[in-house]
């Protein structure tokens, strides 16, 4: 059932509808409304108040925890710089640290700005697929390599940790990350998550720029799965039975793509009421330019 849905939505032609996707933030039957239990006064930069959030679970995958965009578009904007030109660097292994020596001697998002023609630099951007924060990830042997810790970057641990606050996690705290990055059309197969030694601690998922179908099953997979449009900014949390379900990217969609009312991702980072020259620096006009065919995603 799983590998079904998987194809469904993976499909260029004929291209998959979008009536079974559900969009986060509206009223669902499948959406069931989460109220946070105590105050939260504190704020956090890039992010709106918590009592603003929009935070639901998913009814047929109990503890799946979904939250509609809680970013500002600064916040936003932020986050996907910090994905770009601080995370795929030496000492954090990426899947093209192997690729050349330069890649380990100088920083990849410089490599990519040293491209003159467009067409060339794209094609080297989009060859970056991952990389890994804190604990690095061995790929091989599936396990998190006691010998290969980096510094987990302080300012992804308060964000997590604010979130994970929040949400009722007050021990959470972050050692290990994946920042997957999807050029347009590309997909990640169906898996679970279970190298990590505290399977109970939930699982942050932060996705910022191109929309993407995300799939949601059970155990198993044989489990039909819910199919859920992730958008710019928009937070799930694995919590509870939902932590070791199957999931997939069978789908990341150029906004086009999408019916009128679930396009238009670049609202989310660019607000039309700021003049570019106002609201930030030279290196937003580069990864603006890269985020037009990519998704990012923070896990
Ligand atoms: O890109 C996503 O939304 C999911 C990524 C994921 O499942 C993973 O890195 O394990
Ligand atoms: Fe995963």
């Amino acid at each position: 059932m799983f590998q079904t849905s998987f194809k469904y939505y993976k499909s260029r032609n004929p291209p998959p509808t979008f009536e079974n996707v559900l969009l986060i933030g509206t009223d669902q039957p499948n959406l069931k409304p989460v109220q946070l239990t105590h105050d939260n006064e504190s704020i956090f930069s890039g992010l709106y108040p918590p009592n603003d959030w929009k935070i639901y679970e998913l009814c047929s995958r109990p503890g799946l925890l979904l939250l509609a965009n809680p970013f500002t578009c600064e916040g936003q904007r932020y986050w996907m710089k910090r994905s770009l030109v601080n995370y795929p660097m030496h000492p954090n292994t990426t899947n093209q640290s192997n690729a050349s020596q330069s890649t380990q001697q100088v920083q990849w998002w410089k490599m990519v700005q040293s491209i003159t023609d467009a067409t060339e630099r794209k094609k080297f951007a989009q060859k970056l697929r991952w990389t890994t924060l804190g604990y690095q990830y061995d790929w091989t042997h599936k396990i998190y390599d006691e010998t290969r810790k980096e510094n987990f970057p302080s300012e992804l641990r308060a964000l997590v940790q604010y979130v994970a606050t929040v949400l009722g996690y007050n021990r959470f705290s972050p050692e290990a990350a994946i920042v997957n990055y999807y050029p347009i059309g590309s997909t990640l197969a169906g898996h679970t998550d279970h190298s990590e030694d505290d399977r109970t601690a939930p699982l942050f998922s932060f996705s910022f720029g191109q929309p993407a179908v995300f799939l949601i099953g059970g155990l198993s997979r044989d489990e039909q799965p819910d199919a859920i449009l992730l958008r710019s900014g928009d937070i799930i949390v694995m919590t509870g039975e939902s932590r070791l379900c199957y999931h997939a990217v069978p789908r990341v969609c150029a906004d086009l793509e999408l019916p009128d009312n679930m396009g238009n991702s670049a609202k989310r980072w660019d607000p039309n009421d700021v003049s570019v020259e106002q609201h930030d620096d030279e290196m937003w006009n580069d990864v603006e330019q890269y985020i037009q065919y990519s998704r990012i995603n923070i896990n």
